[in-house]
């Protein structure tokens, strides 16, 4: 069974995309931050309701993850898992925050690779058009920008698809992302 991930800033199109492959695999669709206990939490603080050190921030959205790994490989028992975010959206929003990215890999160290990391790219400004208005600390434009060229240099090291979204139709993105999971398989 495969562990698929989608990565990219927001507004690039992971959630719609990201659904739409799990229904055609037939997977089980998953996501960070999750649900549970921690990831509630954090969202809480990324609306600006509560705050704390960005290391604090880096070291919970870890900790959401080792619960969630538990879920994912139970379910990879059974089923392809396709995950909305993951390890990679610590590297590249954390780092772009100010965190040290040791600090960062050695915190996921227990991170399960991924089979597969399909990273959207979207013009900034598209992106944040899609979203409507800001609604977290981090769709700011500038903050956004710098996110996504760490994702770009994380996909040259570590073979990522890289699908750019901009001025695509939903079903067209799709498509290619149809075709070049094949090649990969
Ligand atoms: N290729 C696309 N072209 C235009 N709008 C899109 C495209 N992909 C997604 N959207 C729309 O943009 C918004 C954000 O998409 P979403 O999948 O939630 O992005 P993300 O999960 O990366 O933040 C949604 O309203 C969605 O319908
Ligand atoms: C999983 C993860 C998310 N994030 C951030 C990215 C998003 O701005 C925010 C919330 O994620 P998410 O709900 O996926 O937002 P969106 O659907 O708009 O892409 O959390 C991190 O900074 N580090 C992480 O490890």
């Amino acid at each position: 069974m495969m562990f698929i991930v989608f990565e990219g800033i927001d507004g690039s199109g992971k959630t719609t995309q990201a659904k739409l492959l799990a229904k055609k695999l037939n997977a089980f669709y998953t996501y960070e931050p999750t649900d549970g206990l921690i990831g509630r939490l954090i969202r809480e603080i990324l609306k600006g309701e509560k705050k704390c050190e960005k290391e604090t921030l880096a070291l919970m959205f870890a900790a959401d993850r080792v619960e969630h790994i538990r879920l994912i490989e139970e379910k990879l028992r059974e089923s392809h898992v396709v995950c909305d975010r993951y390890l990679y959206s610590s590297i590249a929003y954390q780092t772009s925050q100010g965190v040290d990215e040791d600090f960062i890999l050695q915190i996921n160290r227990f991170a399960k690779k991924p089979d597969v990391v399909v990273l959207l790219t979207v013009d900034i400004e598209e992106g944040i058009k899609r979203l409507g208005k800001e609604k977290e600390i981090f769709e700011k434009e500038r903050f956004l920008k710098k996110v996504q060229n760490k994702y770009l240099e994380l996909a040259k090291k570590e073979d990522f698809i890289v699908i750019d979204t901009t001025n695509r139709s939903i079903d067209d993105v799709h498509e290619d992302v149809l075709n070049q999971i094949n090649v990969k398989l």
